[in-house]
């Protein structure tokens, strides 16, 4: 057997690619890279390597970053307690200070870094830049397993978007710039609130109509009752999983925003494990993808 030298896989692998590069070509791709895919700097280099791959393809990526864990820590050291009420963090005056901060500053400008350091034009953003998306206060409720009685959260300022204009994005579509947007937002109260991460990018992608959303997570994908990863659902089937309790916790609002984007007009949502290297590639430029493809 001949040894390939590396530029000679490199054009094998490339050759291999052409066909799914060209299915996507001039689409735009919106990617949520959530706080826990975002591990430790070698899977963080491997993940902006391939987002400037694939604007080098042709496509035009859109990153919306969480960063959950990292504002946990930071509330830590300044001696805040962090609170969640229905997955959402309970978020007070001083909190989404911190929020904004973390998610907008530190992180956002590290994915910035990362991505230019692989040759490309990233911008960071959040809601606020260009007037991106306007957010209202969440009105979320509960009900009380043992009364059954419904109570509605208090959040603080936590928001929903609800206004996105895609002004800015078609823009910077038609430039070199890839843009990394925090999910946080304005109201039109003149309050500034602190959004799911999965929910922004759902929000981000139906309004651009992306022909994939992909949300880079800690798990394989959606599993099975036996733990085994289902490449493909339809909503109705994605529905059902809810309903019979295979799919809980966090994966609920996750599959919730899928199907909402789906209805929204994006083509295509992918659950898949960030902590993979490559997963973006992996799923986008490969014929068995990765993860779990959600389908109308
Ligand atoms: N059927 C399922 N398939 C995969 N994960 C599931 C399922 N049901 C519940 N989960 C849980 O959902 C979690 C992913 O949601 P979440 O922690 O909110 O992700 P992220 O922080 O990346 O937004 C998984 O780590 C897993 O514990
Ligand atoms: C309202 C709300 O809960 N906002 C999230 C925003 C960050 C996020 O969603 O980050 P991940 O994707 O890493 O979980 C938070 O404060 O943690």
């Amino acid at each position: 057997m001949t040894n390939l030298t590396d530029a000679e896989a490199q054009a094998a692998l490339l050759s291999a690619a052409l066909p799914f590069m060209q299915r996507y070509e001039n689409k735009t791709v919106v990617v949520k890279y959530g706080g826990h895919a975002m591990g430790n700097q070698e899977l963080g280099r491997a993940f902006a390597r391939d987002i400037a791959l694939l604007k080098q393809a042709g496509v035009n990526p859109i990153v919306v970053h969480g960063g959950g864990p990292q504002i946990a820590d930071m509330l830590k050291r300044l001696g805040i307690e962090s609170r969640f009420e229905g997955g959402l963090r309970v978020t007070d005056a001083r909190t989404v200070e911190i929020v904004e901060m973390v998610l907008a500053g530190s992180i956002n400008k590290e994915i910035v870094a990362l991505i230019n350091a692989e040759g490309e034009w990233a911008i960071g953003l959040c809601g606020k830049d260009g007037n991106m998306v306007f957010a209202e206060r969440a009105r979320k409720t509960v009900v009380d397993p043992d009364s059954n009685i419904e109570r509605v959260l208090d959040l603080g300022f936590v928001g929903e978007p609800v206004e996105v204009d895609r002004t800015l994005l078609d823009l910077l579509a038609r430039s070199e710039m890839i843009p990394v947007i925090a999910p946080v937002a304005p109201g039109r109260d003149g309050h500034t609130y602190n959004i799911n991460a999965d929910t922004f990018a759902g929000a981000i992608a139906g309004a651009v109509k992306a022909a994939r959303l992909l949300f880079l997570t800690d798990v394989p994908g959606v599993l099975d009752k036996n733990g085994e990863l289902i490449p493909e659902l339809t909503v109705a089937q994605a529905k059902a999983l809810i309903k019979d309790g295979t799919i809980s916790g966090g994966m609920i609002p996750k599959v919730e925003t899928c199907i909402q984007a789906i209805e929204r007009g994006v083509e295509g949502v992918v659950i898949l494990n960030g902590k993979t290297a490559h997963a973006v590639l992996l799923e986008m430029f490969t014929e068995q993808g990765a993860g779990t493809l959600i389908v109308p």
